[in-house]
Formats: C-alpha cells, structure tokens, sequence
C-alpha cells in the first residue's frame, strides 16, 4: 500500500533503518517516535564524517531549496547529536509524499552516529513542537503528510532479527492478533506519551512501581528504560542476575529462561516477551538486559517493546493503538 517502507534491523537490532526517496536521492534513516526533526548526512560534512555514509548532496537535487538563514542543532539521550543548515525538498517514502517537507542537512555529527556506517540521519515523528531548527520551528514528515493520508495514522511493526516495516495512511490487521487497545497520549512534553505505573513479572501479581509515572513509545531507542523499581522487581526473579555497574546494566547468564514482563500501557496491559530481554552478549557466560533502570523519570520504551507489540501512532487524535504481533 502507498507508505510502506521497511524495517531493516542493524546487528543486535540496535536500531531499524528505512529507505527514504529525498529530491530522487535514496537515503537509510533511522525513523525516531522519540524525536521531531529529519536529519541527513550531507554532502557538507567533512570527508572523515562521510566514508562509508550515503550522503545527500543538495546540489543534485532539482527540487531543493535552501530556507535561508535557517540552523539546526539535536541533541539526543546517549549523547550523540548533529547540527547543521536547512532546505526543502520532496520527500517520499513508500510512495506517501510530501513536495516541501524540511529536510535538515548535517554540517557535524557526533563520533557515534561517524562511526554507524548503516545510519544515513533520522527521520523523527514525535510531535513537531520538539523540532529544533531556529528561527523558525519546522513540521515533521508525518505532520505534513498527515492530511494527504487515508487515516492520519502510522504503524511501527519492528522484529526481532528480522525485517519489518512502517506504514503511513492504515493500520494493517494483517500485522498483528487480537483487538487493538487504544490510549490516550499526553502531547504536553511534544512525545507519544501515556501513563504507565503498573508491571508484572512472569505469571505474578501486578504491581505499582511509582504512581502516575509516565512514558513514552519511542521508536529510536534500542532498549526499555523503565523505573528502577520494575529492574529490581523483574530481575530478582533471574537467577545470578546482577547490576553490573562496569556491563552498565543488568546482566544474567545467556542461558537464563527469561520471564515475560508485563507493562501497563494507559492502564491496559502490554505483553513484553522474556526472550527479547536477552539483549546481546556481554562475555563469555553474561548476556545483557534489554530492559534496563532508567535514570530519568520518564520511562522510554524502545525497540525491545516493539519487538512483542505493533504500536499504531495516531495523530488524528492523538492515542496509540498497541496489540501483540
Ligand atoms: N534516540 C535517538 C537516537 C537514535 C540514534 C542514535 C545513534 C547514535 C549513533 C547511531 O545512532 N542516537 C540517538
């Protein structure tokens, strides 16, 4: 259907990348639920940035326009960023299109995103508010693309070591089981964010980890970050489980039967299979935590959640839609 792309998972499904058609250029990005602007590696950045990057040149695009005087500078959780100068072109993905869309070209990137060969820039869809290019704030792709679609609605139907997709305009029923629940977002902070306050290890009860805490479903972070609560809770159920402090996290034994964790998602919950917990191997017996404590006080959930949940973003008015798939 028109705005289907894939999902293609990095080694370790660190993070998912989508092909995006820019003035006729093909580009990887990273399509982030967590922030609001679309950034590329451009043909600006210095020869050490670019090997082994496709870039976008702005220069051989016949539909680019500078918006002149305009500056862009993000800052993302893991310390990784990218500033840079802005333009318009079209831009196509899957067929869904957008002629004036913002597109944000990197004259810097940090170390991290140099060093991702596969990672092109990202494509944010949060809400555009979070958009920080200066003087004036520009809208998302989904934003913009929004009253051109069938519904005004996005899916994420990541996989775990497998390619998976991301639809603009519907939600396809072929893409999970069971009913759809939907809940309300809070806009406030500019992400899809709800309330989530209740978890549950394995078959045991449900409980609260902290009242009225909150969080958001986002695409391009790698890992659940929940409530140190539920970290302790769920891996004091882990034989030889530890906080490995040097690991940076919890680890256990790779061979460890993993329990499921359940997850409230506006007060429904959502099923996070036990075997996506097994994040990557750390050493010779450890393996590491997918779900991990989460420093701040919003709960950020990641890749891991989308791995046993097909989450529909809908911007008509404003609810997630999340089943198991
Ligand atoms: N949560 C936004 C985000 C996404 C990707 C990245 C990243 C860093 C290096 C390669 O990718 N950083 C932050």
């Amino acid at each position: 259907g028109v705005g289907l792309v894939t999902a293609t998972p990095e080694q370790n499904d660190v993070e998912y990348l989508s092909p995006v058609d820019i003035g006729g250029q093909t580009l990887n990005l990273d399509f982030d639920s967590g922030s609001s602007d679309l950034w590329v590696f451009s043909s600006q950045l210095s020869t050490a940035a670019t090997t082994g990057h496709t870039v976008y040149d702005p220069n051989k695009s016949q539909s680019f326009a500078l918006i002149q005087g305009a500056t862009f500078s993000i800052s993302y959780g893991d310390g990784s960023g990218a500033a840079g100068n802005v333009g318009t072109d079209t831009v196509n993905l899957g067929g869904a299109t957008v002629t004036k869309q913002a597109v944000e070209l990197a004259t810097a990137v940090s170390q991290s995103f140099v060093e991702d060969t596969n990672n092109n820039g990202l494509l944010g869809l949060a809400f555009s508010k979070l958009n920080t290019v200066k003087p004036a704030q520009q809208k998302t792709f989904f934003d913009n693309v929004m009253p051109s679609l069938a519904e005004p609605v996005f899916t994420a139907d990541l996989k775990k070591a497998a390619v998976g997709s991301y639809e603009f305009g519907r939600v396809d029923a072929a893409k999970f089981t069971g009913a759809m629940t939907f809940v309300p977002v809070n806009t406030t902070q500019g992400f899809w964010q709800f309330t989530s306050e209740k978890f549950a290890v394995g078959t045991g009860a449900v409980q609260t980890s902290v009242a009225g805490s909150q969080a958001i479903a986002d695409t391009g972070t790698t890992l659940i970050l929940a409530e140190p609560a539920v970290a302790r809770a769920y891996y004091a159920q882990v034989p030889n489980a530890v906080n490995d402090a040097q690991a940076g996290g919890f680890v256990f034994p790779c061979n460890s039967n993993l329990p499921d964790l359940m997850l409230d998602i506006g007060g429904t919950m959502a099923k996070v299979s036990g075997s996506d917990i097994n994040f990557a191997q750390v050493d010779a017996q450890n393996c590491f935590g997918g779900m991990q404590a989460t420093p701040a006080n919003l709960q950020i959930y990641g890749d891991i959640f989308f791995k046993s949940n097909f989450v529909a973003f809908n911007g008509g008015n404003s609810s997630l839609g999340f089943a198991p798939h």
